[in-house]
C-alpha cells in the first residue's frame, strides 16, 4: 500500500522540492505551510508519516509531535532541525519521534531515513506474525527494534573500564531472574543491552517482547498489556492479547518506564505481584511467567521523591540496576563503534568506503554525541551514503558535527589557539572556502575572521 506522507514546512520551495521528489519515489504526499493546517490535516487522515520542520511561523514540530501522538498515534514522526538543534532534536526522540534529520539535507538523506525505518517495521511485522501465528494479536505501538541480537553477535562491546564494567554486570545478572532496571541517556543502547541479559538468561528461545511505555496512551495502556476480549468497548472487534502474554516464558522489556500514568504504575506492580493477569472484559485470570527489564532515561529516584513513580513498583523493577555511560563518557570506544557503524552502513548500502578522513576523524573526537550511539550511527550511515571516495571527507558531515560543540568551546576558550585554527580550517572547509559562509558558521564577523586567517597564516 502507497504511503501517506505529509510535511509541515513553511519554505514553500523548499516543500514542492521535497513532494516532488518522494513522490518520484511512489509516495503520496501533502504539504501544510503553517501549524494550524497541519493540524486540521493531522485529525482528518491516517497519515503513515509526518515531516515536520521544528521552527514554524505559527507552531513548532515538537508540539505538532505531541498533538499527533495524541489524535493519531500510529502515525510515525520526523522532524527537521536547524544544525545546532541536536539537544531539541533528541527531546523529541525521547518524545517519541521516529528521527530527526538536519537541515540542509539532500533529498537522499531524508529517503534513507523512511527506508531504513519501513524496513525495519517490515522486518518486525514479519517476526511478528511468525511468532504469534495470530493475526488478532498485534502490538501496534511496539515499534522499538526486536534485532534478533544472537545473529549479531559482532555487537561492540568496548574497551573503556566503563564499558567493561557494565558488560560484566549484563553477563552476571543475564542467567538469574531478577528484574533489571537499566538507566542511561536516550541512544546509549538500552535496548541492546536488555536484550543481551535476554540471550544470557535460560529465557532466550522464548519472546523477548520491547515496549515503548512512552508511546502507549494510557487509556489503551491496560488493553496493550493484559489484552481484551472482543466487545470488551468500541473498537475492540477481537480478542487480543496483550504484551505479557506474549512475552510469556521470555522477557518483557518495558522502555521508558518512568513514562508510565500512575494508573498503570499501579495495574503494572498488581501484575507482577501477583503474576497474574486479567484481560480487559475478561473474568478469567491468566498466570504469566515475565521477567521483567525496565529502561530509563530519566532519574527515576527522583520521580520517586516527588511522587511521581510509585516507591514499590520502582523496588520492584529494581532488584539490579545497570548505568550505560553515555559515549561521551567511553570515548576510548569512539573508534570501535565507528569502525562497526561504517561495516554496517556498507553492508546495507552497499558501498565500500574505507574509513574517515583525517579531518572527520578529529572532529567526531571533539563533538560531544548528545544522541550518543543512536546518534553516531545514523551520522556514520548519511556520511557513507554521500561518500563518492574512500574516505569519508569533511563535506558530507553535519554541521553540528563540526562546528557546534567546537564553536561552543570557542566562545569559552577561543584563546587556544591550536584549537581556533582547526576550528577556522574546518569552518572555511565546510563552507567550501566561502569566507562569508565559514564566518556565519564560526558566529564571528568577516572581518574577524581575516584578521585570524592572517594571525595564524592559514593559506588559502
Ligand atoms: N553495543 C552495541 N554495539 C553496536 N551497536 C549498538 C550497541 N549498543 C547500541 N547500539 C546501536 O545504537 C542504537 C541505539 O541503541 P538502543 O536503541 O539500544 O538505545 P536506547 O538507549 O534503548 O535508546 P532510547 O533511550 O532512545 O530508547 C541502535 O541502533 C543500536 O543498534
Amino acid at each position: 500500500m502507497t504511503q501517506q506522507i505529509h510535511i509541515v514546512e513553511d519554505d514553500v520551495a523548499f516543500g514542492k522540492m521535497l513532494t516532488s521528489f518522494l513522490e518520484r519515489k511512489g509516495f503520496a504526499v501533502s504539504v501544510s505551510l503553517t501549524g494550524k493546517n497541519a493540524r486540521k490535516a493531522i485529525a482528518e487522515n491516517n497519515f503513515d508519516l509526518l515531516i515536520t520542520d521544528l521552527h514554524l511561523p505559527d507552531d513548532s514540530g515538537l508540539d505538532l509531535l505531541e498533538f499527533s501522538q495524541k489524535v493519531s498515534p500510529k502515525t510515525k514522526v520526523i522532524l527537521m532541525t536547524g544544525y545546532a538543534e541536536v539537544d531539541t532534536a533528541v527531546k523529541a526522540i525521547k518524545k517519541g519521534a521516529l528521527d530527526y534529520i538536519s537541515k540542509p539535507f539532500r533529498p537522499e538523506e531524508l529517503l534513507m531515513v523512511i527506508e531504513a525505518e519501513s524496513r525495519e517495521l517490515k522486518t518486525k511485522l514479519k517476526s511478528k506474525s511468525e511468532k504469534e501465528n495470530d493475526d488478532s494479536v498485534a502490538h501496534e505501538n511496539d515499534f522499538k527494534s526486536t534485532d534478533n541480537f544472537q545473529s549479531k553477535p559482532n555487537f561492540v562491546v568496548g574497551i573503556s573500564e566503563s564499558s567493561k564494567k557494565f558488560n560484566e554486570y549484563l553477563k552476571l545478572v543475564g542467567p538469574t531472574d531478577m528484574c533489571v532496571l537499566i538507566q542511561g541517556e536516550s541512544g546509549t543502547g538500552k535496548e541492546v543491552a536488555a536484550k543481551a541479559i535476554h540471550n544470557y538468561s535460560k529465557r532466550k528461545d522464548k519472546n523477548f517482547v520491547a515496549v515503548d511505555c512512552g508511546a502507549i496512551p494510557k487509556e489503551i495502556a491496560a488493553s496493550e498489556f493484559f489484552g481484551h476480549v472482543k466487545g470488551s468497548f468500541t473498537g475492540a472487534v477481537n480478542d487480543k492479547k496483550g504484551h505479557f502474554e506474549a512475552a510469556d516464558g521470555g522477557t518483557l522489556f518495558l522502555d521508558e518506564v518512568g513514562n508510565l500514568s500512575y494508573e498503570n504504575q499501579i495495574q503494572l506492580l498488581r501484575a507482577l505481584q501477583e503474576r497474574r493477569i486479567k484481560p480487559v472484559g475478561s473474568n478469567a485470570e491468566i498466570d504469566v511467567d515475565v521477567r521483567i527489564l525496565s529502561a530509563t532515561n530519566e532519574d527515576l529516584q527522583k520521580a520517586v521523591s516527588e511522587g511521581k513513580f510509585r516507591e514499590d513498583l520502582y523496588h520492584r523493577l529494581n532488584e539490579f540496576s545497570i548505568h550505560i555511560p553515555s559515549l561521551h563518557e567511553r570515548k576510548e570506544d569512539l573508534f570501535l563503534f565507528i569502525e562497526y557503524f561504517l561495516a554496517e552502513a556498507n553492508n546495507s548500502l552497499g558501498k565500500d568506503v574505507i574509513g574517515l578522513s583525517k579531518e572527520v576523524e578529529e572532529a567526531f573526537k571533539n563533538y560531544s554525541w548528545p544522541g550518543n550511539l543512536r546518534e553516531l550511527k545514523n551520522v556514520i550511515k548519511r556520511s557513507v551514503l554521500l561518500t563518492n571516495s574512500q574516505f569519508i571527507p569533511l563535506e558530507v558531515i553535519p554541521r553540528e558535527v563540526i562546528l557546534s560543540e567546537n564553536s561552543k568551546r570557542s566562545q569559552m576558550d577561543f584563546s587556544r589557539e591550536s584549537n581556533e585554527k582547526q576550528l577556522i580550517l574546518n569552518a572555511l572547509k565546510a563552507a567550501d572556502f566561502n569566507k562569508t559562509k565559514a564566518a556565519k558558521l564560526l558566529n564571528i564577523t568577516r572581518k574577524t575572521l581575516y584578521n585570524k586567517i592572517e594571525q595564524y597564516q592559514i593559506e588559502l
